[in-house]
């Protein structure tokens, strides 16, 4: 990954989906303990379930890890069964929220609007957001890529993201949890095209927000992944379930 003085540090975000028990957070121990060791180039998150929110958190003061939410409900309170608010992760001690997950947008049939309205609770509850764009199969296969993330993009980023610390990761629906990855190029073709969106979207400030990649990435294929250009970090699944292969990815940061 080439950096210069204004690029920021890559982040590599952990998504645990719904994994994870209590034994589980030995595996954020590990991590914290080589990451606080040995600091990596990149910021590393890890975002648990909601029920091990709280506990990582505690676990994880002090350390180089940040822990964040996986989804928060565009109210601030109210009666929403089985939801959880921006205030609430923050309460619990996330710092970042992954928001419009392609999981969430295919499961509660999630709208850009309705994602830009979470956005908007996160910024108002102090989180980071990072917010998700991706093709389907089909659509790739129908050349459409490109105009559907830019599409998702326009539509799932508020104004109000300007000036604040945020980030956007391109997850190719295709490409989630099954071995297959688009070529170095792909991304870097869909990365620019999103970079043209946040810089006519917020100027100066949307040429350094960083672009995040994921869709099965692993410790053999993150060097490459990482190295192409425009590609500002990496939201991982499967392989950050374990210490082991989450810091062989923090490594080719
Ligand atoms: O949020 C993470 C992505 O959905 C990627 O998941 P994966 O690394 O298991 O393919």
């Amino acid at each position: 990954m080439t950096l210069s003085l204004t690029t920021p540090r890559p982040l590599i975000a952990g998504n645990w989906k719904m994994f994870g028990l209590e034994a589980s957070l030995d595996e954020a121990r590990a991590v914290a303990a080589a990451v606080s060791a040995r600091p990596p180039a990149a910021r590393v998150a890890i975002c648990p379930p909601a029920t091990l929110l709280h506990r990582m958190a505690q676990a994880m003061a002090g350390e180089a890890v940040i822990v964040g939410g996986q989804d928060c409900h565009p109210a601030e309170a109210g009666p929403h069964t089985g939801d959880i608010s921006a205030a609430m992760l923050a309460d619990a001690g996330a710092r970042l929220v992954i928001l419009g997950h392609s999981e969430r947008r295919a499961a509660y049939q999630e709208s850009d609007a309705l994602v830009a309205a979470k956005v908007e609770a996160a910024l108002a509850a102090g989180l980071e957001p990072i917010v998700c764009f991706g093709e389907t199969c089909d659509q790739r296969d129908a050349g459409q890529a490109e105009a559907v993330v830019t599409g998702m993009a326009r539509g799932s980023l508020p104004a109000s993201l300007a000036g604040q610390a945020f980030a956007v990761a391109y997850e190719p629906v295709w490409a989630i949890g099954t071995g297959r990855t688009p070529t170095p190029a792909d991304i870097e073709h869909v990365h620019q095209a999103l970079r043209g969106v946040l810089v006519e979207r917020f100027g100066d400030h949307g040429a350094s927000v960083p672009i995040l990649y994921g869709g099965s990435v692993k410790p053999d294929n993150a060097r490459q992944i990482l190295a192409t250009p425009e590609v500002g970090g990496a939201l991982v699944g499967g392989a950050s379930l374990t210490a082991a292969d989450f810091l062989a990815i923090i490594a080719a940061a």
